[in-house]
């Protein structure tokens, strides 16, 4: 059976909205996105939300938008056609979908055996991946057992960590100097300490005093204290190489980030996330009949920015700079760098949960660096990755058996 033609399928998409139309492209108030990645538009679902309508907000794409918002972080039981949730059902059909996204443990042999004499290049989503979903974003920590997996594994093979995290944010949740981190969805990428990023387009080298992170209810005392802080001394005396493709976009970013704070301080459980390059905004702690009103104010600002545009993650609207840039050329990016790139000798792994690691997914399984995409997820979607692992924990085992299988070849 394919588990993904069937309309009655409970497989999940992450762009049923392009399907029937009811999520559309902004294409009356963003430049064309490059052509090149009109597959990734799909996968991050530009939205049209909610507008006003002579002071209504118009029902039809309020209902779409709705929908949407409920679908972005799918719980793992599966309601079955009766409306009760069936463990038996549930289990029978992430088996099934399973056959089509085979589980990175199971499979572990088959993979190792197309590794077999290949350099593993490791990249690694944060949240959903290596920390577990929680309410509370700033407390999304991962276990000390999961940082010396991470930590081992990088023994042995290059790995990075890709997030939508600021690079700051997501360095201190990991706290290991000897990954690569690419923040900001890729846009703001660091070599480990002590090591370049031998690429052409480097652009600057700085101190790791950059990656002081200090959260302050007020972001224009946050930008302000940040700048203070930056280029100062030396971390293990030790420099770091950055490659950020949107600075120009930063004073844009602070703008918007300020006047997204101030519009949604009275919404009960809205948390407006800086990510340096990209903003977050979250409405997990939101009450369901007030989602349309993030909606509204997240849309009214940022309908004055052509040069942003939004994307939707788990329970959260994702506001970032219209430029060619995305997880999937992060990787590339960083194999480049490596100078692993169009090698045959060459496996690259990219494990992620969200619909912003397709992008990297589709680079291995369609680009030059053919490698492997491993989905993490506990409820059948579709996706362009090769394997599956149900949850963080099965994340660990894979990387333990990395380690294990490396040292087997020694
Ligand atoms: O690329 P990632 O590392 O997966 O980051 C994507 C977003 O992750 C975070 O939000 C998500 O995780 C939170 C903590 O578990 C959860 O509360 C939230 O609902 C999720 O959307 C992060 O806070 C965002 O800024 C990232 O863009």
């Amino acid at each position: 059976m394919d588990v993904n033609s069937g309309h009655s399928s409970p497989v999940m998409t992450d762009s049923p909205q392009i399907s029937n139309s009811r999520l559309t492209v902004r294409q009356n108030r963003l430049p064309p996105y490059s052509s090149s990645t009109a597959a990734s538009q799909n996968n991050n679902l530009l939205l049209t939300v909610p507008r006003k309508k002579t002071g209504i907000i118009d029902d039809v794409k309020a209902n779409a938008w709705l929908d949407a918002m409920i679908a972005s972080s799918p719980t793992p039981a599966i309601v079955n056609k009766d409306n009760i949730s069936s463990d038996a059902t549930t289990d029978m059909t992430y088996h099934e979908w399973t056959l089509k996204y085979p589980s990175a443990l199971n499979t572990f042999e088959k993979i190792m055996s197309v590794a077999k004499g290949k350099r593993i290049a490791l990249f690694l989503d944060y949240d959903g991946t290596l920390s577990p979903i929680v309410e509370e974003p700033d407390a999304a920590y991962m276990s000390s057992d999961m940082r010396t997996a991470v930590q081992n594994v990088a023994k042995y093979f290059p790995t990075a960590i890709i997030s939508g995290r600021s690079r700051a944010k997501v360095y201190e949740f990991v706290g290991l100097s000897e990954l690569y981190y690419a923040g900001s969805h890729g846009m703001d990428i660091m070599s480990p300490a002590g090591e370049s990023l031998n690429h052409k387009h480097l652009s600057r080298t700085v101190s790791m005093n950059e990656q002081v992170f200090i959260f302050l209810p007020f972001c224009f005392l946050q930008y302000t204290i940040r700048f203070l802080i930056c280029d100062f001394g030396k971390f293990q005396g030790k420099d770091v190489n950055l490659f950020q493709t949107a600075s120009e976009f930063l004073p844009m970013i602070d703008k918007v980030l300020c006047s997204l704070v101030e519009s949604t301080k009275d919404i009960k459980g809205v948390k407006v996330e800086d990510n340096r390059f990209c903003i977050s905004v979250h409405y997990r702690n939101v009450e369901e009949k007030n989602w349309t009103l993030v909606a509204q104010c997240v849309d009214d600002i940022i309908r004055t920015y052509p040069k942003l545009r939004l994307t939707h993650g788990r329970k959260v609207l994702e506001i970032r700079p219209v430029i060619d840039w995305d997880k999937g050329k992060a990787v590339t990016f960083l194999l480049e760098s490596l100078g692993l790139n169009n090698c045959d000798d060459v496996l690259p792994i990219y494990v992620g949960d969200d619909r912003t690691d397709e992008d990297a997914f589709k680079v291995l399984r369609d680009g030059p660096n053919h490698g492997y995409g491993v989905l993490v997820s506990a409820v059948p979607k579709v996706s362009n990755a090769f394997y599956s692992l149900r949850d963080p924990s099965e994340v660990m085992e894979f990387m333990k058996a990395l380690v294990t299988w490396k040292r087997s070849l020694d």
